[in-house]
């Protein structure tokens, strides 16, 4: 239900928050204090000029994304076609989005569906800001406009806009006419819808969603230029997106583990140090989570630990492979309780997360509909939540006594030695498990199978050839005997509801209860493709 007061519009300043760590992104013009108004100059993103180069060196992993963006939005006074900005949590479409108004210094209205989060707080948002009006004690705290129905919302904004493009025009020609040759601000207004798919939850009526995506042809105004940014695939949209023209999509995917460590590296007082730190501690927390946030904040005290015996906290010092082996020792008891922090702070109870809903959502559909929908599980997914669904696949699939031969004592695959030993009896033995599974489908199998599973592929390194990964592999029996496993409940609940996972009655003989794995191996391969898992090592197989 609405509530009656609406939030603070989401102004500069407030822009600037929703990309903190890579911007100190100010008011464009001087210090504004509540009581002054607000210019046309408001609408830019302030902060220091930044060049095109910057913004690329700030975020590794994203130049063809930026390149991108950059071409479709085109030279100044280029009209564009509606955009649709999406992919996983934190994987750097916000702060890139700002960053290149910043760097165009073009005007846009940033409104953000999680802070306005109903259709009259968004409508008045937007309003407030093309209308330069600020919400104060002077003016009680009230919108420019008290708008809540969508006829209402398309007159005001034709209103506000022609405003707002006449007052860019009138600076533009100033600006010619003044020689500046960069031609100014330019005649373009941008409008941005961040966190759009949330609107879905809201969309009751489903009337805001259309109004949305049509007002590209309904405004018929060349010089509004809008930008969807969401957290899921255009697809997630398409029911109720038919019959106007589908905004251009451009795809942010989810950061690899080089990424990363690039992201991960920039700022670091002394890159040889922390690179040996990354070696050692980067794969495993990568399996938990790959938002830049969770994995630096959890990386910093682990990292502080990984200094502690070095004198003036690492400075200026070129580790040998003695001296990592060294500092390695020193963090390893430390990793498993670190990681399980990651786990807990990047897989919140179902029910309550974002991820949650949607993974119900998908669970909802038939199961012949859920491989086309893993394009999406890539971002409704938490990284953890697929290693589980991975592991509660190889449960099924393959025979419990299989799995100390499958999984090393370290948690590897190891291929070379069941070959090795692959007898004539055990090949028989094989052809019978085979036809046994065969016969029984996918088979069930206790909660406690299920963790050592995942506790295997979870913290293994995938192909311990070099020192590096054997530093993996050692971190990974380290962190399997820790207490990761904790919440790994909380993801099981979620998979179960979603109906990824079955949960059977408990037995009445063991008293336990029992899973089995419902997903295809298609889809189980493609969730292990996403995490560059090589899950056919680890398959039963003729
Ligand atoms: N490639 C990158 N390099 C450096 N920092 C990054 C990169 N990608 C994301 N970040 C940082 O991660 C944080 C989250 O980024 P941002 O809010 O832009 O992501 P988002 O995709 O919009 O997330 P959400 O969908 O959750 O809103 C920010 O602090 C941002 O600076």
């Amino acid at each position: 239900m609405d509530k009656e007061e609406s939030p603070q519009i989401p102004r500069r300043t407030t822009r600037s928050l929703a990309s903190t760590s890579t911007s100190n992104i100010k008011p464009a013009s001087k210090e504004n204090n509540s009581l002054e108004s607000l210019t046309i100059n408001d609408l830019l993103v302030g902060g220091d000029p930044i060049s095109l180069d910057d913004i690329i060196s700030s975020f590794p992993g994203r130049s063809s994304q930026i390149h991108e963006i950059v071409r479709l939005l085109g030279p100044l006074n280029s009209p564009i076609l509606p955009m649709f900005v999406y992919g996983g949590a934190s994987t750097g479409k916000t702060s890139i989005i700002l960053q290149l108004f910043k760097h165009l210094q073009r005007p846009l209205v940033y409104s953000s569906c999680r802070t306005c989060y109903n259709q009259r707080i968004l409508f008045e948002s937007v309003l407030n800001q093309l209308l330069l009006h600020r919400k104060n004690a002077a003016n009680c705290y009230t919108n420019a406009k008290r708008c809540e129905r969508p006829s209402d919302f398309i007159n005001f904004l034709r209103e506000a806009l022609t405003s707002v493009i006449d007052n860019l025009k009138v600076k533009s020609e100033k600006s010619i006419s003044e020689k500046n040759m960069h031609g100014g601000m330019g005649n373009m207004i941008y409008l941005v819808f961040d966190n759009f798919h949330l609107v879905r939850d809201w969309d009751k009526s489903s009337t805001i969603l259309p109004l949305l995506f049509n007002l590209y042809d309904m405004l018929k105004m060349p010089e509004v230029g809008l930008i969807f940014i969401s957290s899921t695939s255009p697809d997630t949209f398409y029911s109720t997106n038919m019959g106007y023209v589908e905004p251009i999509p451009i795809y942010f995917p989810d950061y690899t583990e080089s990424d990363m460590r690039k992201i991960l590296l920039r700022n670091q007082a002394n890159q040889k140090l922390y690179s040996s730190f990354l070696d050692v501690a980067l794969r495993p927390f990568c399996r938990i989570t790959r938002q830049v946030g969770e994995l630096s904040s959890a990386l910093k005290p682990l990292f502080e630990k990984y200094c502690e015996p070095l004198s003036d906290k690492g400075k200026g010092v070129v580790p040998n492979e003695d001296m990592k082996r060294r500092l390695f020792n020193h963090i390893k008891p430390h990793i498993a309780s670190s990681l399980n922090d990651v786990f807990k702070v990047s897989s919140p109870p179902s029910s309550e997360t974002e991820s949650g809903k949607e993974t119900k959502l998908k669970g909802n559909l038939k199961r012949s509909e859920r491989s086309e929908e893993i394009g999406d599980l890539d971002f409704h997914m938490s990284t953890s939540a697929k290693y589980l669904l991975i592991s509660a696949f190889l449960a099924s699939r393959n025979p419990a006594t299989l799995d100390a031969s499958l999984f090393d004592s370290k948690g590897g695959s190891d291929n070379r030695k069941r070959k090795r030993k692959a007898s004539e009896k055990a090949l028989e033995k094989k052809e019978m498990l085979e036809e046994e599974l065969l016969m029984k489908g996918p088979g069930t199998f206790p909660l406690e199978r299920l963790i050592a599973i995942f506790q295997c592929i979870v913290s293994v390194g995938e192909d311990p050839s070099d020192e590096e990964e054997q530093n993996n592999e050692e971190l990974g029996a380290q962190c399997g005997s820790g207490s990761l496993m904790s919440d790994v409940l909380l993801q099981l609940s979620t998979l179960c509801n979603a109906n990824f996972i079955f949960k059977g009655k408990s037995c009445p003989i063991e008293g336990s209860t029992r899973y089995r794995s419902t997903i295809s191996e298609d889809l189980a391969l493609k969730v292990a493709r996403s995490l560059k898992f090589p899950l056919s090592k680890y398959l039963y197989r003729s």
